[in-house]
């Protein structure tokens, strides 16, 4: 059974790294609630805390400071009883698996009966049909990525953290993609969290785009999506590059 969309609530929360006495704040302090069945596009300066802030919610990291609740529990239970599902930037798929074989092990870590018809079709619609029985060594580096992403989606998690899905992939690939995918969690309104540098992915596919500044991550913008409303796209690209530059500037 598919688990129900979740809010997601950072409340004070702070990330510190220790790296040799030094200490490198990478989040916060942040107070944000992320609603159920929303589509949620992070974007920000490189280096400025996102991927740790998926980490932390997906429970890899814990907070120096503050909590993270989802849908009233701990990542770490959530994680647990595969509520959650996170596609990493450099796929991470078991190299002596095959893409089927890869895609049903998503069903194994949430302890299900795997269901072998919907493996093979979002293997299909991720434009895996050929390479279904092939080894992650056999494809390309987009190619694994989007073996990652079927995986994460075979079991309709109620969260879902994407860490720039789409950064190997090429243009024409991407651009269908964003035309297919989003249709997957955003029907079922999963709680999403998209990590992208491309604006106009974040306009197109989300209900919410929050801007970051500089690390440590604080939340410097945030501005309604415009998924459904490509007319207001334009002008919301506009804001938010705007948005970002003026971060930029303070950097430089
Ligand atoms: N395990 C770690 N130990 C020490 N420092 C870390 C660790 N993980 C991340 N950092 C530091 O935290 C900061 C934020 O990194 P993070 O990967 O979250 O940024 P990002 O916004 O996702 O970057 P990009 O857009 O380039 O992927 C960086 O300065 C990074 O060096």
């Amino acid at each position: 059974m598919a688990s129900r969309p979740p809010r997601v609530s950072c409340d004070g929360v702070e990330k510190t790294f220790w790296l040799g006495g030094d200490a490198i704040a990478a989040v916060g302090p942040l107070d944000v609630v992320f609603e159920p069945g929303k589509t949620t596009a992070l974007v920000g300066p490189s280096g400025c805390g996102k991927s740790t802030l998926l980490r932390l919610i997906a429970g890899i990291e814990t907070p120096s400071e503050g909590a993270i609740t989802i849908g009233g529990a701990t990542p770490a239970e959530v994680t647990k009883a595969a509520g959650l599902a996170f596609a990493f930037q450099d796929a991470a798929l078991l190299p002596w698996l095959t893409v089927r074989q890869n895609v049903a092990l998503a069903f194994k870590l949430a302890r299900r009966a795997p269901d072998a018809r919907r493996v093979s079709d979002l293997i299909d619609l991720v434009g895996l049909k050929q390479f279904a029985d092939a080894r992650p060594a056999e494809l390309s580096g987009g190619m694994r990525q989007r073996a990652a992403i079927a995986r994460c989606l075979v079991t309709e998690p109620g969260l879902l953290l994407l860490d720039e899905p789409f950064g190997a992939v090429d243009e024409l690939t991407r651009t269908r993609l964003n035309a297919e995918l989003p249709a997957l969690w955003q029907e079922r309104g999963t709680t999403t969290l998209l990590v992208t540098h491309s604006i106009a992915e974040a306009a197109a596919l989300s209900d919410r785009i929050l801007v970051f500044s500089p690390r440590p991550a604080r939340i410097v913008g945030d501005f309604a999506g415009a998924r459904h409303d490509p007319r207001a796209r334009a002008g919301l690209i506009e804001a938010v590059a705007k948005a970002l530059a003026s971060e930029a500037e303070l950097v430089s």
